[in-house]
């Protein structure tokens, strides 16, 4: 997390960063600074490169043009009907993936992981469905694990995409919070969304149409 001389420095810098696909241009010109301990919102129309955006800032798109510096930890979180029903594995499991960063994959976790896991586990609500199969679990149950499994990550800077797009109430309100929580501590949050009540909670909300930042 970040200490106090780099306080005030972007956890993420993009300078004129343009990413086409086939000669196609999904995002545009961006110059964008993530700055520590803030929730950013990124919004607008289908296909205006908000996702992209979110790989570009990932580091996991490569840039057509610009440039991207981003020298803190990033975790990132998917939207849950990206992920498979099929996995095998336990909330448990889900949430312990976020600690791989720290030790080998599969490996038994540390304390320190397994602490960092029950946390994540505790802030999300889902500390009772944590022996359940991960598929087993209904749409808010599997996001919220998702997030969980982000916080286990111990990121300076967590990418969400979607995070509460038709989900019940109680786990919009859950994850909005565990999000507000996180930048209270320092984390920086980037969101892809379209929901009015996180574009609410954000610090500053990115617009994007057709590729390039309009404020
Ligand atoms: N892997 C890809 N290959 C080709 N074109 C792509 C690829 N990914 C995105 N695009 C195109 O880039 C543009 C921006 O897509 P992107 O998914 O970033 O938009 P978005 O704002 O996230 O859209 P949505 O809200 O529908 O998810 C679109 O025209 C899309 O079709």
């Amino acid at each position: 997390m970040s200490d106090t001389r780099s306080e005030r420095q972007p956890v993420a810098r993009l300078r004129g960063v343009s990413v086409e696909f086939s000669g196609r241009v999904a995002i545009a010109g961006v110059d964008l600074d993530v700055m520590p301990g803030v929730v950013m919102a990124i919004a607008g129309p289908n296909g205006a490169g908000k996702s992209t955006l979110l790989e570009v800032i990932a580091g996991t798109r490569p840039l057509s043009a610009g440039t991207r510096v981003a020298t803190r930890a990033i975790g990132f979180v998917p939207q849950r009907t990206a992920v498979s029903d099929r996995l095998p594995l336990t909330v448990r499991d889900v949430v312990s993936v976020g600690a791989w960063g720290r030790i080998k994959p599969w490996r038994r976790l540390d304390t320190a992981s397994r602490h960092a896991v029950d946390d994540a586990l505790d802030r999300l609500g889902i500390t009772d469905q944590a022996s359940r199969p991960f598929a087993a679990l209904s749409g808010g149950q599997r996001q919220r694990a998702l997030l969980a499994q982000g916080l286990a990550c111990r990121a300076d800077l967590l990418l969400l995409d979607e995070p509460t797009t038709g989900l019940d109430t109680a786990s919009g309100d859950r994850i909005r919070t565990v999000m507000r929580a996180e930048a209270h501590r320092g984390v920086s949050i980037a969101c892809v969304s379209h929901d009015p009540l996180v574009l609410d909670i954000a610090d500053h909300v990115v617009h994007l149409v057709d590729g390039r930042m309009t404020r």
